[in-house]
């Protein structure tokens, strides 16, 4: 099993030009008014000295105890979120606010609920490329419903269809406007187990084809294994970090039978249920403490 070691002691412009997110010091307070009408200022560590390198057409997924900070971290990277000390670079630039060149999968799908599924598709991209001409957006909209096997419900709103569905499309319109990284935060933590593993293949599929940066938060060690080149295992919060970066030595494309069959599978998975398992215990022993 390969363990990777924390870049810790090179700055980003420093880092090798393999990496394409870096990350060096990074730490997130949050400030929360508390006591009577909000006189008292409290102050909470979510993440702290985080050092990380995410290398170009990487698939990386984030695991860690519920509540560490792993949106958190992925709202610095989207830009969403600010950190309070620390740099965060891509592509040896600073990220000082989000960008079309990262797309966003919401868990709750984000849809427009007014808009069908190719007017949700056509509007994200006519935000980012407002000078684009109708064929060129007809052409993409169409590519991307066909990707995710939607076209026979371009026409349909996002409550006529399921949960699974509506996921396609919120990778169709991240995708659709062409990012260099795809950033989804627990994006099939809403489906059932059965469509979930449906559309872990499906992004497995699509990931082959595009091989475009990816960072996603699960919860699930055979979701994490079965699409991840790298995994981020986290430790509890306050003050969370990264505890282990695993290198995940599967060949592609895959499918989650012969991952089951790899030599590595089982160390890596006793590995990461064993860091989730000391990690939330520690989290329970602290709440009842
Ligand atoms: N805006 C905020 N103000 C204050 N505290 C916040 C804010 N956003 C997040 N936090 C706190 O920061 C910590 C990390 O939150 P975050 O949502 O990043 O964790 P997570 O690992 O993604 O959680 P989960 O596994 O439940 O999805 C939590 O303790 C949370 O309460």
């Amino acid at each position: 099993m390969t363990v990777s070691t924390q870049p810790e002691f090179l700055t980003c412009l420093e880092a090798p030009d393999t990496v394409q997110v870096c990350l060096r010091g990074v730490s997130k307070v949050f400030s929360t008014k508390t006591g009577l009408f909000g006189t008292k200022k409290k102050t909470f560590v979510a993440l702290e000295n985080i050092n990380l390198n995410i290398e170009y057409n990487n698939f990386v997924t984030i695991i860690g105890p519920s509540g560490c900070g792993k949106s958190t971290l992925l709202s610095i990277i989207a830009g969403l979120t600010s950190a309070t000390t620390g740099s965060v670079m891509m592509n040896k630039e600073p990220i000082t606010g989000p960008g079309p060149d990262r797309g966003m999968v919401f868990q709750n799908y984000a849809l427009m609920p007014w808009m069908t599924v190719e007017e949700n598709i056509r509007f994200a991209l006519e935000t980012v490329y407002p000078k684009m001409s109708p064929t060129q957006l007809k052409r993409i909209v169409k590519e991307h419903l066909q990707m995710v096997n939607l076209e026979g419900a371009a026409k349909k709103h996002p409550h006529e269809l399921s949960g699974g569905m509506r996921q396609r499309v919120g990778i169709a319109r991240a995708l659709a406007i062409n990012p260099d990284i795809l950033l989804m935060d627990e994006p099939f933590g809403a489906l059932d187990a059965l469509t979930r593993g449906f559309l872990q293949e499906e992004i497995e599929r699509i990931w082959e084809e595009h091989r475009k940066t990816v960072i996603m938060i699960t919860h699930s060690i055979d979701e994490a294994l079965l699409l991840s080149d790298k995994i981020i295992m986290m430790t509890k919060g306050p003050a969370a970090g990264i505890a282990q970066v695993l290198d995940v030595p599967f060949p592609r494309p895959r499918n989650r039978f012969e991952v089951e069959d790899h030599p590595a599978y089982h160390d890596l998975k006793v590995a990461m249920e064993e860091h989730l398992y000391r990690e939330t215990r520690a989290v329970e022993e602290a709440r009842v403490a």
